[in-house]
């Protein structure tokens, strides 16, 4: 065994170095290149308003650009004020379009419904509104706190049901369509230890979603859901991987070998949310380099295996047999 592995790693470190890689991505993921272009038509969403939760930094940010290059009138929100207004700038000044930046805290219903009212009267209800916000911390589950179960569950689970309720409430009552989207994440359906809140509550978004897709059809309100692989945000690398060192691990299972780019995110995200995804309500969307299959399948780590190894491997099988 220790033979195998001493082998194995030789040939993974070979194989990094002759491709001249930088870490953090194997030689085949230049077969899957990310395309980092705007996807859809220019002005997809021209007259459309857009709200985003989260969109100050990393995916909410890189989402808020997409939608408004491509015409949208963006509203991010947030707790962080003076971050919101930085990127609300930057976007603005690359698109010419409006981004309005407005403080709110998603865990506080009051808060949440302060700042509808605040963007009713800046831009009307949005035609668009992206659950993005989140909390997240890697932690033994037995060194939770209840507040800090709390902190988590409130920003991801109550928040994106405060802001779900709120603009749905009020876009019924305007008999208003609109386009729901959560960003969940892959481990929402399987579950993970050391991040249990996260978990719990982004499958409570799912539940949620999958509940008013079949609800408020009849308003004209449509609910998707993208679960997104690792993708690196400051955010989410800074809680997730603090040290750093789980980063080759995680691309080392992930088959297409790399990780996201906020870019393709963002692509996914304005697909669905745009007239050309008008049928598509109640999807689940996996967006991951299939890293969630490949740590389903029982003998996927079998990729490791050199073409010596199974020829001594298949010679040993066949000499079972009558046996
Ligand atoms: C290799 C892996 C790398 C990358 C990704 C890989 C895989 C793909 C799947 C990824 C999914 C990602 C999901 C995400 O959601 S990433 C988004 C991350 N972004 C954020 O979290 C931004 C917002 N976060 C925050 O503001 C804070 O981190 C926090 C703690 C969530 C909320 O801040 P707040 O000021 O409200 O809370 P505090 O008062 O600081 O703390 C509340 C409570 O929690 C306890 N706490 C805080 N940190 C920890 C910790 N690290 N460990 C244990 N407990 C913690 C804190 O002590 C408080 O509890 P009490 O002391 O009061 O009991
Ligand atoms: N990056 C990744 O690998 C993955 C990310 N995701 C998901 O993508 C989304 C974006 O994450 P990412 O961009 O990486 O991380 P970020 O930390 O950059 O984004 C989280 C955002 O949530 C906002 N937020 C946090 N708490 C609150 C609150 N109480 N009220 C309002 N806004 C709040 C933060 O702004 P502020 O601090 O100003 O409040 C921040 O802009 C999240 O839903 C995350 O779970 C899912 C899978 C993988």
């Amino acid at each position: 065994l220790t033979l195998l592995s001493q082998q194995f790693s030789q040939t993974e470190s070979w194989f990094h170095r002759s491709a001249g890689l930088q870490s953090g991505s194997a030689p085949h993921s230049q077969l899957f290149p990310p395309a980092e272009g705007v996807m859809l038509p220019p002005e997809s969403f021209k007259n459309r308003v857009v709200f985003i939760t989260g969109g100050g930094t990393g995916l909410g940010r890189a989402m808020a650009t997409v939608l408004s290059q491509l015409g949208a009138q963006c509203v991010i929100a947030s707790r962080k004020l003076d971050v919101l207004q930085q990127t609300a700038e930057d976007i603005c000044s690359r698109t010419g379009n409006k981004v309005h930046a407005l403080q709110c805290d998603v865990r506080d219903p009051q808060a949440v419904s302060h700042c509808v009212d605040q963007m009713t009267s800046l831009t009307g209800l949005p035609d668009v509104i992206i659950n993005n916000a989140a909390g997240n911390f890697i932690c033994p589950s037995e060194r939770l706190s209840p507040n800090a179960w709390k902190s988590i569950t409130d920003i991801v689970l109550n928040g994106t049901a405060f802001v779900t309720l709120e603009l749905g409430k009020r876009l019924i009552q305007d008999q208003r369509g609109a386009s729901f989207l959560a960003i969940t994440t892959i481990y929402a359906e399987s579950g993970s230890g050391f991040v249990a809140p996260s978990a719990s509550a982004k499958a409570g978004v799912e539940a949620l979603y999958k509940s008013l897709a079949a609800e408020w059809g009849r308003y004209g309100h449509r609910f998707n859901i993208i679960q997104p692989g690792p993708i690196k945000t400051k955010g989410a690398f800074s809680r997730l991987d603090p040290t750093g060192k789980f980063e080759k691990g995680m691309i080392d299972r992930i088959p297409t070998g790399r990780l996201g780019t906020p870019a393709e995110l963002a692509n996914l995200a304005a697909y669905l949310s745009s007239d050309y995804a008008s049928w598509i309500s109640g999807a689940v969307m996996r967006f991951d380099g299939g890293e969630y299959v490949s740590m389903a399948g029982e003998f996927n780590d079998l990729r490791r295996v050199t073409p010596d190894q199974w020829k001594m491997m298949e010679a040993m099988i066949r000499s079972t047999k009558g046996s």
